[in-house]
Formats: structure tokens, C-alpha cells, sequence
């Protein structure tokens, strides 16, 4: 089978031959479907091949769906045939955090396609991937797998990302969202219905805004030296309740920062080694504000997320490639040329 694989950190992945892999005891085997490529592939790509902390190579892809094709011994709940979609953060399934189902904190977590050395799980991005735990799957039903795959995690994180401020996010409030991409294009969406908020989105292009206002952003301004001001001026001054960086580069993270504003949430979603830099203390505006790093979500989340686009809330914008041509969606990612998802679909 065929398999998109990262070989060298610093190189962009392959497409190579491997084995097709068997389901162990209690393992599934899945006949892939869709597969999402996210921009964290691209950061583990460009990891320093020093001390690189995954076994290499390396199947990519952690949005995944499929129909069960095999499944290992002593697994009994499901049935060849089903389709399903993939959980991603594994956890342990009995610490504190997995008992609440917030596996993306389990600290023995071990992710789908981002996975340390000894816990031998592949990605999704190839013909077909084994699910180390029938636990992880979580029926698709009728939903379109294509249109699905990114809610498990473009939809999943933005959900967990949103909803500790959703108490905030009252009427005449302003959310921003910087990074209209595969996650912030389902952020806006989310933002759009969970809240009555006004929506602002910065991203790099006039293209990317005019996709952020299609997706439902009220208002957008170009992520440039002038958007700290260009904010406040939407806002009155009075600055955002609460600013969701899809980005987390050092500038964006400055520019949540400064367009934050009393009783504000900067969420950092991000994953492009900024910090925010704190400003708390007596006599210090904005007051009370709260700065969090959320990462993926929770399993029930990610059920509520699909129901949500069983409900028709959420449409993913979705570019479609073949496993022949995935290569080319991972170039478009990271030259940040996608339209929504890019999302690949083996034969
Ligand atoms: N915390 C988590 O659990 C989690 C989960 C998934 C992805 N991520 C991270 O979230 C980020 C977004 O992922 P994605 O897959 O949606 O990426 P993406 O490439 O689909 O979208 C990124 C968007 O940000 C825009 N952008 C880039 N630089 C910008 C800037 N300086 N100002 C404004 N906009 C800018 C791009 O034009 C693009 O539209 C990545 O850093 C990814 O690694 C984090
Ligand atoms: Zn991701």
C-alpha cells in the first residue's frame, strides 16, 4: 500500500511503498477514506532532525476516517464494514484526565501520527492505518467522511478552544479569530453559532478575508503592523473579548495581546513558538484577562462537534486530493494557499 510519509525533518514527506499493516490483539484496521493534512504535520516536518522525537519514518496524518476492514482479537464492539472516524489524542483511558474524557491531557497520551518511539502508531495518511484501540472510533454514520475527516481535529480544537468563552461572549462583544485556515475557517463558523458576538478575522491576504467574510466573519482586517489599531477602532476601544490565534507566531500573538480587553480571553492555538508576555498586575489595563494554550479536545467534544455538522452548522471548505497527489496539498499548506482543508482521498 501507499503511505505519505515523513523521512528527513526538514524535507518536505514522501509517497512510498509499505507493508500493510495486521491488527493485533485488540487493534482495528481501517480501509481509509479521507485523511486531513494540518499545519502541525508541517511543524513536525520542520522539527530539528536533532533529538527528532518521533521513529522516523513516519506515516503523517492525524484527522482520519475509514470503513473497519479488519479487526484484531478480543475486539468485539463493532463490525467489519462500519465507518467511522478517528478519535486522535489516545490516552491512557484511566488517569484523571481520561476519566473525564479529556484525553489530549493524558501525560501517557500517545497521537495519532505524532507519536513517540515504542507506541508504533502510524498516521491516516495512506491506503490503510491501524487504530490502536476500538475505543478511538467514533461513528461517522451518514455524515460524508470527506467533509468530516477535519472536525476531528480543524473542528475539535476550535470547539475546545471556544467554549471555556462562551460566558463571555454576550451580545455586543467582539470575538477575533487571526488565521481564517483550516481550523479559524471552523472557528468562525462555530463562533457564528454558538454566539451572538461580532466576529473579526485577520489573515495575511484580501483572498483569505474574503473567504473568512464567506464563512461568516462580520468584519476583517489584513494581519499587519496596522491591525492592533484597526481593531480597537472596530471595537471602540474598548478592545476583544476574546481573540483566538490560529496562529501563534510571535507577531500574532502580540497583536491578541493588544487588542484584548478587560475581562478578555487570548487563546493560543497556534503552534509557532510565541509567548505572550504577561501584563498583570494593579494598574495594569486591560484588567482580568486570561490567557490560555488549549490543545485538541476532548472525545465527547468531538461527538458534539459532528453533530453539529449533522445539524448543518458547520460546512467544511475542503480541497480533495488523490494519495498520488497529496504531496502537493502538504506544498499548498505550507505555503498557505489553501482554501479551508486540504484533505486526501486514497483510491
Ligand atoms: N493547539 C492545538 O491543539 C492545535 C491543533 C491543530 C493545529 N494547531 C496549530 O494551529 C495552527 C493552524 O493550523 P491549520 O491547520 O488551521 O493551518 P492552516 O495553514 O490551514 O491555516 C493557517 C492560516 O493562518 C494564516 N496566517 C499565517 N500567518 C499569519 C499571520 N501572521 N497573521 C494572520 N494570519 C496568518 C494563513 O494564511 C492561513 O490562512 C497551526 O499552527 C497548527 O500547528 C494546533
Ligand atoms: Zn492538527
Amino acid at each position: 500500500m501507499k503511505a505519505i510519509q515523513i523521512v528527513k525533518p526538514g524535507s518536505p514527506p514522501e509517497l512510498r511503498e509499505v507493508d500493510k499493516p495486521t491488527p493485533g490483539p485488540g487493534q482495528v484496521l481501517l480501509k481509509v477514506t479521507a485523511a486531513g493534512a494540518c499545519h502541525s504535520d508541517d511543524f513536525v516536518l520542520n522539527m530539528p532532525a536533532e533529538g527528532f522525537p518521533y521513529p522516523l519514518p513516519m506515516t503523517l496524518g492525524h484527522e482520519g476516517a475509514g470503513v473497519v476492514a479488519e479487526i484484531g482479537s478480543g475486539v468485539t464492539s463493532l463490525t467489519e464494514g462500519t465507518a467511522v472516524a478517528v478519535y486522535g489524542p489516545w490516552g491512557c483511558g484511566t488517569c484523571h484526565f481520561c476519566s473525564r474524557g479529556f484525553e489530549n491531557y493524558c501525560s501517557r497520551a500517545a497521537e495519532l501520527g505524532i507519536t513517540p518511539p515504542g507506541l508504533g502508531n502510524e498516521g491516516a495518511m495512506a491506503d490503510y492505518m491501524i487504530v490502536d484501540d476500538a475505543r478511538h472510533l467514533v461513528p461517522l454514520g451518514d455524515l460524508d467522511p470527506i467533509a468530516a475527516v477535519p472536525l476531528t481535529d480543524a473542528g475539535l480544537t476550535p470547539y475546545h478552544a471556544i467554549k471555556p468563552s462562551l460566558p463571555k461572549l454576550v451580545g455586543g462583544t467582539t470575538a477575533v479569530v487571526i488565521g481564517a485556515g483550516g481550523l479559524g475557517h471552523i472557528g468562525i463558523q462555530l463562533l457564528r453559532h454558538l454566539t451572538p458576538a461580532r466576529i473579526i478575522a485577520l489573515d495575511l491576504s484580501e483572498d483569505k478575508l474574503a473567504f473568512a467574510r464567506e464563512v461568516g466573519a462580520h468584519e476583517t482586517v489584513l494581519s499587519d503592523a496596522d491591525a492592533v489599531a484597526n481593531v480597537r477602532k472596530i471595537t471602540e476601544n474598548v478592545g476583544a473579548t476574546a481573540v483566538f490565534d490560529f496562529v501563534g507566531l510571535q507577531p500574532t500573538i502580540d497583536t491578541a495581546m493588544g487588542i484584548v480587553g478587560t475581562l478578555g480571553d487570548v487563546v493560543i492555538v497556534g503552534i509557532g513558538d510565541g509567548v505572550a508576555a504577561a501584563k498583570v498586575g494593579f494598574f495594569t489595563q486591560p484588567y482580568e484577562v486570561s490567557v490560555r494554550a488549549p490543545y485538541w479536545g476532548a472525545r465527547h467534544e468531538l461527538i458534539e462537534v459532528l453533530d453539529l455538522a449533522r445539524d448543518g452548522v458547520l460546512e467544511v471548505a475542503v480541497e480533495k486530493f488523490s494519495l498520488d497527489d497529496g504531496l502537493e496539498a502538504y506544498r499548498r499548506l505550507a505555503s498557505n494557499e489553501l482554501r479551508g482543508r486540504a484533505v486526501v482521498v486514497p483510491d
